[in-house]
């Protein structure tokens, strides 16, 4: 028999087996909870076991964890689709020595983050400046990974933001860079345009006409672009200044990207001294990954949790419940972090996945969620196991009662969930408000929690540089195990491509260059009506 089947049997065994049974074990919580640096982490909440964690450990074990990260830290081509080590982490952890291929890498990684730090003082300090004079405010264009990371990053830290505004476009849209440039000064505007290949649609769409809107009023609009890319030659056709090009390897994946150059709007938003910090709080969720035993390590221990539900409680989605309004854009980056990486329905070596792919990620922050979706969470037909995430203290010392409610609404929801409400509790309750009869009984079972749904809680002093990097390291790597554990290959997307090719071929149709015979009824049909629309 083998450990996944173990599993499998194991989660029949305890599925019916109330949460709050549990807790008559007065150890429970202590025996779930692990700590590392400025975090918590609380796993008891869900229906593991200790025998439970030992399967998931052993599973973790089975499946060389530990030898595919050290593959991954020390620059092999585990990327082995795309043929490419996969070294983001070197990127926060400038010390290392790190070769592939038998070539040093971090020369040049030491030497381009020198001079993003150079440049992000230079803008700070007034030093670099558009045409009008300093730079007021910074226009990131990227998509996908070349985005979600410094967007969601610059709004998580916004109390450490001491540089020019940030304004993040991505949306092939027009809408989207219109309102975004609708208010804004070419003249003092610092346009970054972000795309690893320096070629998808989006980005270098928005990219012409954010040049075009700058030449309005700007005589050479070029000395206000920078780029962040790994195709120099591509940079220098658009006409960007190779001083003001900021590149880097392909080993670094673009969902795995921002602690280098395409965190650059964070970095100058920030400071470099505090995206030091970003940097330094990941090194050391890094360190704990590679040297912590799997029973203690926090990475190992949220993928373990993930699968468990994910895997082997047939729970197909994840709630990601940061209750923290900088953490907004959060649930976003974690979507594709998780689905463009374990999104997949072929192992490693090319055959059908035998098990689930990873799970449907979706969030939002608390208390917002608690006023939409929570509903279905507490009394839905399917059970989504939720991760909660709290800071102790706000940024904000005079609304320190607000702090105090918003985390007394993060340990009440992750409470009722577990606990939940019986029938004669709830009976009960509608007695006392004067019901009888049949409808007492009707009126009580809509009032009825089933409890028992799953949830983690990662608690932490306060959201800093540090923390936020520890944070977003602590998931790469919790998406890197869940994807070792799955057998797939977390560095490629190719899912991403069919989609491009069909939206490149059906330009043409929608301009009436083509026929679009080759299209199908339904597409042919739209096509016709959105022509016609368009008269
Ligand atoms: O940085 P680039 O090359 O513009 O790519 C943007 C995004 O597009 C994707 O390739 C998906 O299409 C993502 O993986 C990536 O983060």
């Amino acid at each position: 028999m083998t450990i996944w089947q173990d599993l499998l049997e194991k989660s029949t065994a305890v599925k019916s087996r109330p949460l709050a049974e549990l807790f008559e074990n007065d150890k429970r919580a202590a025996e779930f909870t692990r700590e590392f640096g400025p975090f918590l982490f609380d796993f008891s909440k869900t229906n593991i076991d200790a025998a439970t964690l030992e399967m998931l450990v052993d599973l973790a074990r089975e499946r060389d964890v530990a030898g595919r990260a050290e593959a991954m830290f020390s620059g092999e081509k585990i990327n082995d689709t795309e043929h490419r080590a996969v070294l983001h982490t070197a990127l926060r952890n400038l010390e290392a020595e790190i070769r592939v291929d038998g070539q040093d890498v971090m020369t040049e990684v030491r030497a381009t983050h020198e001079r993003m730090v150079a440049f992000a003082r230079d803008v700070r300090d007034g030093r670099f400046t558009g045409q009008g004079g300093k730079i007021t405010d910074i226009v990131n264009i990227g998509i996908g990974g070349s985005d979600l990371g410094p967007a969601m990053a610059v709004l998580a830290l916004a109390p450490y933001h001491d540089g020019p505004r940030c304004h993040f476009v991505s949306n092939v849209d027009g809408a989207h860079i219109h309102d975004t440039l609708e208010d804004l000064n070419p003249e003092t505007t610092l346009v970054i345009v972000a795309s690893k290949t320096f070629t998808t649609i989006e980005t270098m769409t928005n990219a012409e006409t954010a040049k075009r809107w700058m030449a309005q009023k700007v005589s050479n609009p070029a000395a206000q672009f920078a780029a962040l890319s790994t195709s120099a030659e591509k940079t220098a056709a658009f006409g960007i200044d190779p001083a003001r090009v900021f590149g880097f390897a392909d080993w670094v994946g673009g969902r795995y990207s921002m602690w280098g150059p395409i965190g650059l709007s964070l970095m100058i938003a920030i400071g470099p001294e505090d995206f030091a910090d970003f940097l330094k709080g990941a090194a050391e969720m890094d360190a704990h990954f590679r040297s912590a035993d799997y029973a203690e390590n926090l990475p190992v221990l949220l993928a373990l949790v993930g699968v468990w539900h994910n895997q082997f409680c047939d729970c197909a989605t994840r709630a990601v419940l940061p209750y923290d309004q900088r953490l907004a854009r959060l649930p976003a980056y974690l979507q594709q972090l998780e689905m463009e990486s374990n999104g997949k329905r072929v192992s490693m070596d090319g055959k059908d996945l035998a098990v689930n792919s990873g799970p449907v990620v979706w969030g939002e922050p608390g208390t917002n969620g608690q006023h939409a979706f929570y509903q279905l969470i507490h009394q839905g037909t399917r059970v989504v196991p939720c991760e909660f995430m709290v800071a102790a203290e706000g940024h904000e010392p005079d609304l320190a009662h607000q702090h105090l409610l918003l985390v007394a609404n993060c340990l009440a929801q992750s409470e009722a969930l577990m606990r939940g409400r019986s029938l004669e509790e709830a009976t009960a309750i509608m007695r006392k408000k004067g019901f009888e009869g049949a409808e007492l009984d009707r009126q009580a079972r809509h009032r009825v929690f089933p409890g028992s749904r799953p949830s983690t809680t990662l608690l932490y002093p306060k959201l800093t540089p540090a923390v936020l990097g520890g944070i977003i390291a602590l998931y790469e790597h919790r998406v890197f195990v869940e994807g070792v554990i799955l057998g797939v290959n977390s560095f490629d997307q190719w899912g991403v491509e069919l989609g491009k090719e069909l939206a490149l071929a059906l330009g043409p149709v929608l301009e009436g260059s083509d026929s679009g015979a080759e299209l199908d009824g339904s597409t042919r049909q739209l096509v016709a009506r959105i022509r016609n629309l368009w008269g």
